[in-house]
């Protein structure tokens, strides 16, 4: 579903060269990216990357600096344009009053042709809380609503910013199951994360920004296949400084005399370690946490960066 160009069809939401300054601040750089029909596309990225500002561009709240953002064949700052789209952000900021049968039918309200309210709450599982009060919700239950919120108004495209946060691992299986049967259904997504599991889990391809980049782009195995590595642990005789500057090894830290680093070389690496300590003692190769796993896909592709 991925290849729109094949297929002859514009893309849902574009970014062509998009940046975006604020203040002595960039926060995007000349960012490529798009979302073609029924694709879920996730951002990928540590704090500050700039996920938040690229959803700003799609959703019409920013404008760029320079660069081209086309939103469902238009211009997100038009408001004709932006009724097609439902927009999840971090922080909805929802008075506490309302019940969730009365958001629905307010939200319905704005709206030509609303989906059904019945319909939403049981896409959204949320039946039983109809009558329930927006601060009698769980902090699961409140991100449901949002959601149910955002999609009340057929929107031809989703923007989702970042979904999960603060939430406990069941709510957070239950919003993915959420996630998951409106892809079924053929809607479009953006979505941002921090998690790389979270983008494996729901995205069709995933797009890592760092520092308002482009790092890297791929299906999600093309992604966790670059992301591979691994933790080696070991006792040394070698000063750390040293054993940090080997090629190969990233985050190198000691405690208590035994070294942890993390590897995307870890037979290269630890060939030079050997040659360098013949006494190295205690090795461990771990499997890489799938958090590790994104900061070396990070610091990998600043590294091709700075080499091209
Ligand atoms: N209104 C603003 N004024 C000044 N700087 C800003 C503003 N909004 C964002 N920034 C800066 O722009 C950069 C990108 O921020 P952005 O919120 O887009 O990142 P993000 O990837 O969404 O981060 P997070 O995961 O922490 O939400 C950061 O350095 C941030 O400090």
């Amino acid at each position: 579903m991925s290849s729109n160009d094949a297929q002859g069809m514009a893309p849902l939401a574009e970014l062509r060269g998009a940046s975006k300054r604020y203040g002595a601040t960039m926060a995007l750089e000349g960012l490529d990216f798009r979302v073609g029909r029924g694709e879920i596309v996730a951002l990928l990225g540590p704090n500050g990357a700039g996920k938040t500002t690229a959803l700003g561009l799609l959703n019409g709240r920013l404008s760029a600096d320079s660069g081209r953002v086309s939103l469902l064949g238009g211009d997100p700052r038009d408001w004709r344009v932006r009724q097609r789209l439902g927009v999840m952000l971090q922080e909805a900021r929802l008075p506490d009053q309302l019940r969730v049968g009365e958001y629905l039918q307010l939200f319905a309200s704005h709206y030509p042709e609303p989906r059904p309210i019945d319909e939403v709450l049981a896409l959204t599982g949320l039946e039983a809380l109809v009558s329930r009060r927006h601060d009698a919700l769980s902090g699961g239950e409140q991100r449901r609503l949002q959601f149910a919120l955002a999609i009340i108004g057929r929107p031809a495209l989703l923007l989702v910013d970042e979904p999960t946060v603060g939430l406990d691992i069941e709510a957070r299986q239950r919003f993915w199951q959420l996630i998951r049967r409106l892809r079924g259904e053929g809607l479009a997504m953006v979505l941002t994360t921090h998690y790389l599991d979270e983008a494996d889990a729901l995205a069709d391809r995933i797009v890592v920004i760092g520092s308002g980049r482009v790092l890297a782009e791929g299906t999600p195995a093309g992604i966790k296949a670059r992301a591979a590595g691994k933790r080696l642990r070991f006792r040394s005789a070698l000063p750390l400084a040293e054993i940090a500057a080997l090629s190969g090894l990233d985050a190198v830290k000691m405690e208590q005399g035994v070294v942890e680093a993390r590897s995307h070389a870890p037979e290269a690496a630890l060939r030079q370690l050997l040659m360098r300590d013949p006494q190295l003692a205690e090795l461990e190769v771990l499997p890489l946490k799938l958090d590790d796993a994104f900061l070396v896909l990070t610091a990998d592709a600043a590294r091709h960066k700075e080499a091209a």
